[in-house]
């Protein structure tokens, strides 16, 4: 049996969508959460909302939207984990405000996302797509125009992060051009240089790849204008957020030629599970391949997000540590063995800090360890005591009645 905590771990209920790894089931299960409730897909708004008014622990991946309006119904709730790297579908703001720390996995999908790409680089720069579609068809078309080899090319990495450098590399290992364009300074691995800008980048590459995170500024960056500063017959790939490209824009210079071919695994609209119709403007283009938001999806990366998500997850509810939470102020803390530990979050505002101190010193229960860690609006103190169980409920009252206080927990 694992170590009891204030809230027995038999009735902390995991909620796990989207058909996240059965990795993850086996580590809640293995550390003594046993009510783990696993879905296959996203839920509809209102079943989401209904389930997550029940449960402490939610895991998702891209396709579930946590908003704020979803997270005001989740009152229980104590962390999320993102299985997957994009954390764009939850409003991290709001979560924080509601004292919930969110988990990702930013590096386990970067390797089968990188190949991904540049198999498609390879795949339009020789015209696949279209004979390969011809082919079904019954038709043969055996034939070297426009059809390229990669060495030698340039290729165009916009977003030049954990996968936009995997892909510069393994790119360059067959002997193409790597040029990127980022809006933070990068160091170039290699011997990738930095484009004088994106225009710059779109006007040399051959093959341009999208690797921008979804946030205000990259949503719909790529539309007619910047399409028409490519190069006639250039290609695109789009393997990072539907909302980047203007797929309509993307449509249109398909058909006309501009562009030659592209390679898309993300759409503004995607359905809700492998049940559910898949409607897009690049249906029945032959010079396109489409897939259905697998970049990530290899059994080798979900079943390492499983366990690094599962296991973040874990250790928060268990120990309180919020290491790499990417909305919430981070405490990394040692084990808690012969003493209570008290989380409490509360608003960052001048005063909170005294009073919480005020209560252990009115309730005389002797602080053995303490850890802080504030964010602009919210802080993070973990109190760590010598006490009875009675006299750490005491506490805990007291210490939810702080004004500013978000959440409070015992951790036994
Ligand atoms: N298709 C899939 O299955 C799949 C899998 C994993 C990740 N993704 C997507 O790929 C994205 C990138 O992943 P990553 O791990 O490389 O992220 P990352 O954070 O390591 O890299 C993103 C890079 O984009 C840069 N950037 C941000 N805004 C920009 C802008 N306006 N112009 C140019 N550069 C900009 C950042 O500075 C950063 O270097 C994720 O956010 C996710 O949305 C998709
Ligand atoms: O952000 C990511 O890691 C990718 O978009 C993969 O998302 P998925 O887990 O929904 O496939």
């Amino acid at each position: 049996m694992s170590a009891q905590t204030s809230y027995p771990k038999p009735d902390i209920r995991v909620l796990l969508l989207e058909g996240v790894s059965p990795t993850a089931v086996e580590s809640f299960r293995n550390a003594g959460y046993s009510q783990v409730q696993l879905y296959d897909k996203s839920l509809p708004p209102e079943k989401l909302r209904e389930e997550i008014a029940a449960a402490h622990i939610v895991g998702i991946r891209s396709r579930t939207q946590l908003d704020a309006d979803v997270l005001s119904h989740a009152r229980r709730l104590i962390a999320v984990g993102c299985f997957c790297i994009g954390t764009n579908q939850v409003d991290l703001d709001a979560a924080e405000l509601a004292g919930i720390p969110v988990f990702n996995a930013p590096y386990s999908n970067t390797r089968s996302v990188a190949e991904l790409v540049v198999a498609e680089a390879i795949m339009l720069m020789r015209g696949i797509p279209q004979k390969n579609a011809q082919c079904h068809r019954g038709g043969w078309s055996k034939s070297a125009a426009g059809s390229h080899e990669v060495r030698g090319k340039t290729l165009g990495i916009v977003g030049y992060g954990h996968i936009g450098t995997q892909v510069g590399v393994i790119a360059e290992s067959l002997g193409m051009q790597v040029i990127f364009h980022d809006i933070e300074t990068k160091l170039s691995l290699g011997n990738a240089r930095t484009a004088g800008g994106l225009d710059d980048l779109l006007a040399r590459s051959d093959v341009v790849t999208l690797h921008v995170p979804e946030t205000t500024a990259t949503q719909g960056m790529f539309g007619a204008a910047q399409i028409a500063r490519m190069k006639r017959g250039a290609h695109l790939i789009n393997a990072s957020r539907g909302t980047v490209v203007d797929i309509d824009a993307l449509a249109a210079a398909l058909k006309s030629g501009q562009i030659g071919g592209a390679a898309v695994d993300v759409f503004p609209v995607e359905p809700q599970g492998n049940a559910d119709p898949f409607v897009s403007p690049l249906v029945g283009l032959d010079n396109v391949i489409l897939t259905p938001h697998i970049g990530g999806s290899t059994l080798e990366a979900q079943d390492n997000i499983g366990l690094e998500v599962a296991a973040k997850l874990i250790r928060y509810s268990d120990n309180g540590s919020t290491l790499s939470a990417v909305n919430f102020p981070e405490v990394t803390l040692p084990e808690h063995t012969g003493s209570l530990r008290l989380l409490h979050i509360h608003r960052n505002m001048p005063g909170v800090l005294s009073q919480v101190n005020d209560v252990f010193s009115r309730l005389g229960v002797n602080i053995d360890g303490q850890f802080l860690r504030t964010h602009p609006k919210v802080g993070y103190v973990v109190i760590d005591v010598t006490a009875t169980h009675e006299q750490a409920t005491q506490v805990r009252d007291e210490l939810a009645r702080i004004p500013g206080t978000l959440r409070t927990r015992i951790l036994y």
